[in-house]
């Protein structure tokens, strides 16, 4: 049986990981996989459902059950994606709904009703997957595994500007304050913690623009011959 490859690319808020993986799917012709937005679609329609973030059964019930669509964007860039019916690409996308997807992603039953769900993106022609587990949990034989990083007054302040373009009123110093609260939180998790896997490549992209990042993993890409 041909196995579909799989680059994960794996690092903290900000760091460029969706942005990269979104440009490298499309450069490739590949799948792509935002495992983030599963949680952030999780929080969010806990919201909407009353559900207790920390409620562990409820919130694996809502895992398993979560009715999502991921459609391609026409323009080739990005994606649109659906909970229930509705479209909620923007609204998942602020501090608040970040944070409550790192609560609810470290529930442990969480986690694991929403494991086979991400390997099922595994198809061919390839996939590129963004997260924080995607090259240690979920891909563990990836053929191309990626850990980006970036300072976190850069990831702040990158967070800022895409914030602030979308019209929310955001302060640079609180911005900092969550990055940091979310960083401490996926990294000293018991489950599947943020962290680079033993086979990742790491690459920190403070001083790097999003073409130099991609740049470095095409050369990876080639290097190892993955896209035929
Ligand atoms: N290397 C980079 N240099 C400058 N800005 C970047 C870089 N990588 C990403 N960005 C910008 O930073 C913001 C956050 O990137 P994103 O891909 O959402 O990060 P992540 O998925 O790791 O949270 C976006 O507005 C993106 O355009
Ligand atoms: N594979 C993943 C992806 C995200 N998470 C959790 C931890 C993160 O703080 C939240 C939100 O992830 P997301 O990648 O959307 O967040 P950023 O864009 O990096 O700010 O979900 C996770 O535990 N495992």
């Amino acid at each position: 049986m041909i196995v579909a490859p799989v680059i994960t690319i794996d690092g903290p808020s900000g760091s460029g990981k969706g942005t990269v993986a979104g440009l490298l799917a499309k450069k490739l012709g590949w799948n792509l996989l935002d495992s983030g937005a599963l949680y952030r679609l999780l929080a969010f329609a806990a919201g909407n459902h009353g559900v207790d973030l920390t409620n562990e059964e409820a919130m694996k019930l809502l895992a398993a059950h979560l009715d999502v669509q991921f459609i391609a964007a026409g323009d080739g860039h990005g994606q649109r994606i659906i909970l229930e019916g509705d479209e909620v690409t923007d609204l998942i996308r602020n501090e608040q709904v970040g944070a409550g997807a790192s609560l609810v992603a470290s529930l442990p039953a969480v986690r694991d009703a929403l494991l086979q769900r991400q390997q099922a993106f595994q198809e061919m022609p390839g996939l590129v997957a963004d997260g924080r587990d995607m090259g240690t949990v979920v891909f563990p034989d990836a053929p191309l595994k990626v850990f980006l990083t970036a300072s976190a007054e850069e990831r702040a302040r990158r967070r800022y500007l895409q914030l602030k373009a979308k019209g929310d009123d955001v302060n640079l110093a609180s911005l900092l304050d969550e990055i940091q609260a979310r960083d401490e939180r996926d990294t000293q998790r018991a489950v599947a913690p943020l962290k680079p896997a033993a086979d990742a490549i790491q690459l920190d992209s403070t001083e790097l623009s999003i073409e130099q990042v991609l740049e470095r993993i095409l050369s990876e890409v080639a290097s190892r011959d993955l896209a035929g």
